[in-house]
């Protein structure tokens, strides 16, 4: 399709996704007239946390850029912090149909973003850890501003990481660098989380993280988007593939886990803390 076909296209879906944002606003939606390039800022204040109506929006924004066929997309958040990962309070004392809810759609929002046909970029501008850090790692490709956090640190909540968790960062920094990371809930600072190859570059600010994506994007113009979408398929294909078949079951781990006493008690105490940590 022609690029200025194209950036027609864009620009009708931005104009619905406008005003979707307008209804719900925790993701916004802005397509680069020049590049047809989209930027998804989560904005679910204060630290997009993903609940289950944040994750449902970030589903229908990347089912949204399927369909219009878009040039790319740079993923990044509208606060200091890029996301907390999970919301806590979906698995604390949960409601089990919402509980379902929830981990169905983080699935399906991790199936999307991570075989999205388009080029995807985490533009990392603030911590990221857990659920944030696996949003990161569904992207083709990470820039970081310094002094942040990024890493799976589900075993410091007392709560472990799922394989597809696992395998996402494994695909990254390797399996040796990963069970390191994971058993001990690792939050790499930025310069560890570059020299490990968990981000592809630093930048000062997040303007100069946005021109940097555009580039990473703008990199692929010449290569066929057919051709580059099949290599990235043959790549996490069979992440995906295994992620697919076992997803039933792991939703009945991740309902049975969050019922017990001892992951509960877990969580209230790490709620607790978080609080503390702000009254202080
Ligand atoms: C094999 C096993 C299979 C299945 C297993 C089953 C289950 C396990 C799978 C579970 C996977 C979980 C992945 C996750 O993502 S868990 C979430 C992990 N997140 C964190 O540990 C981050 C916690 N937050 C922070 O460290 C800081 O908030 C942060 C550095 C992000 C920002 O710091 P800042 O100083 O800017 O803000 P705060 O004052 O700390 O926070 C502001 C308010 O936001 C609340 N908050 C923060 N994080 C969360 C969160 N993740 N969920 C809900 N709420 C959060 C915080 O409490 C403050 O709230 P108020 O006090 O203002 O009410």
């Amino acid at each position: 399709m022609a690029l200025s076909q194209h950036l027609s296209k864009s620009r009708q879906f931005l104009a619905i996704a406008r005003n979707y944002s307008a209804a719900a606003s925790l993701v916004n939606v802005e397509v680069n007239d020049k590049s047809g390039v989209a930027v998804v800022t989560l904005q679910r204040p204060p630290v997009n946390s993903l609940n289950l109506e944040l994750l449902t929006e970030i589903k229908q924004t990347l089912t949204g850029l399927e369909k219009n066929k878009s040039r790319g997309a740079i993923i990044t958040s509208a606060f200091k912090t890029f996301s907390a990962g999970l919301d806590i309070l979906e698995m604390y004392k949960p409601n089990p149909d919402r509980a379902k809810e929830f981990w169905t759609t983080l699935q399906d929002v991790w199936i999307s973003l991570y075989s999205a046909q388009f080029p995807t970029v985490a533009l990392i501008n603030g911590p990221a850890p857990a659920g944030g850090c696996l949003l990161s790692l569904c992207c083709e490709y990470r820039i970081m501003v310094p002094k942040a956090v990024i890493g799976l640190n589900e075993t410091q909540l007392g709560i472990v990481a799922p394989s597809w968790f696992a395998a996402s960062m494994e695909n990254v920094i390797g399996k040796r660098q990963t069970e390191l990371a994971l058993t001990t809930g690792k939050l790499f600072t930025t310069d560890e989380a570059l020299k490990v190859g968990l981000i592809d570059e630093v930048v000062q600010t997040k303007e100069e993280g946005l021109e940097k994506a555009q580039g990473f994007i703008g990199s692929f113009a010449r290569i066929s988007p057919f051709a580059r979408s099949l290599s990235k398929q043959t790549v996490r294909g069979g992440t995906i593939r295994s992620m697919v078949k076992g997803r039933e079951a792991d939703l009945q781990l991740f309902l049975a886990t969050i019922q017990q006493d001892q992951v509960q008690k877990g969580l209230g105490l790490y709620i607790e803390a978080l609080k503390k940590k702000q009254a202080a």
